[in-house]
C-alpha cells in the first residue's frame, strides 16, 4: 500500500489529513524558507514562492525515507502564507507584528496562499510530481482592543501564517471565506485530490481502515 508521507511539521496539516481519513508518515523537512526566498529574488510570482517552498520540503525529505516507505510512497509538502497590501506574510512570531498586522488588517481582505508538491515515490526514486497553489481570500472581522489582545495572549496568532486561524480561537475574527477552508488551515484537500490524480493515485487507496 502507498504510503502518504507529510513533510511537514504543521499540527494543523496532520490533523486535517487524519480527519480526511489517511494516518501520514510524518518527516519534518527542516527547509530554510527564507534561504529559498531569497534564492527566488524578489521579483518571483506569490504563489511561485509558496509552490517553490512547498517543493523544497518534498525534496528534502526523499532522502530521509525509511526503505520500507520509499519502496512506495507519495510525498506532500505545503507552504501557506497571506498575500495582503502586495506583501506575503508569513508566521509574525511575535505579538508586536501580530498586532500591527491585525490592526491592519481587520476589516479588510487578503488572500491566503498555499503551495503544495506531490513527489510519487518508487523504490526511493522520484517518478513523479506535480504541484500547485491555491488561493483562498479570508475577510477579517474586526476584533474589539480586549478581544484582539486576549487573542495575542493566548499565543495562536503567533505562530501561524497570517496571524489568524480559521479553525481556532481566530475563527471568531474570520468573517467568510471565498475557496477551500482546508487550504487555509493548510493542506488543500480538493487540490491535493487532484494532484495525486496526476501521478495516478486515487485518495480512496490512501484511506485507512474504516
Ligand atoms: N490551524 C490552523 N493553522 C493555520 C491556519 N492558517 C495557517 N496555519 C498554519 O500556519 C503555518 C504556516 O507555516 P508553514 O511554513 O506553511 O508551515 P510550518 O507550520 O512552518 O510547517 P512546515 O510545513 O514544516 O514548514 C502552517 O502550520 C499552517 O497549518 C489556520 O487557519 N488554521
Amino acid at each position: 500500500m502507498t504510503t502518504l508521507v507529510l513533510a511537514s511539521a504543521s499540527p494543523a496539516r496532520l490533523t486535517v489529513l487524519r480527519k480526511a481519513g489517511v494516518e501520514p508518515f510524518v518527516v519534518v523537512s527542516g527547509v530554510d524558507e527564507d534561504a529559498v526566498q531569497e534564492a527566488l529574488g524578489p521579483s518571483a510570482a506569490p504563489s511561485r514562492v509558496v509552490t517553490e517552498l512547498a517543493r523544497a520540503k518534498a525534496t528534502a525529505v526523499l532522502t530521509e525515507l525509511p526503505a520500507d516507505v520509499a519502496a512506495d510512497a507519495v510525498i506532500i509538502g505545503c507552504d501557506s502564507m497571506l498575500l495582503i497590501d502586495g506583501t506575503l506574510q508569513g508566521k509574525p512570531h511575535t505579538a508586536d507584528i501580530a498586532r500591527a498586522r491585525w490592526r491592519s488588517m481587520m476589516g479588510r481582505s487578503g488572500t491566503l496562499l498555499t503551495g503544495h508538491c506531490v513527489l510519487r515515490v518508487r523504490d526511493g526514486a522520484t517518478v513523479g510530481e506535480s504541484s500547485a497553489d491555491s488561493a483562498t481570500v479570508v475577510h477579517f472581522g474586526t476584533p474589539s482592543g480586549d478581544d484582539l489582545e486576549a487573542y495575542l495572549e493566548s499565543g495562536e496568532p503567533m505562530q501561524v501564517a497570517g496571524a489568524f486561524t480559521l479553525d481556532g480561537l481566530g475563527g471568531w475574527f474570520i468573517d467568510r471565506i471565498e475557496g477551500d477552508p482546508s487550504s487555509v488551515i493548510g493542506i488543500g484537500l480538493p487540490l491535493v485530490r487532484r494532484l495525486l490524480g496526476e501521478v495516478g493515485i486515487g485518495v480512496s487507496e490512501l484511506w485507512g481502515p474504516r
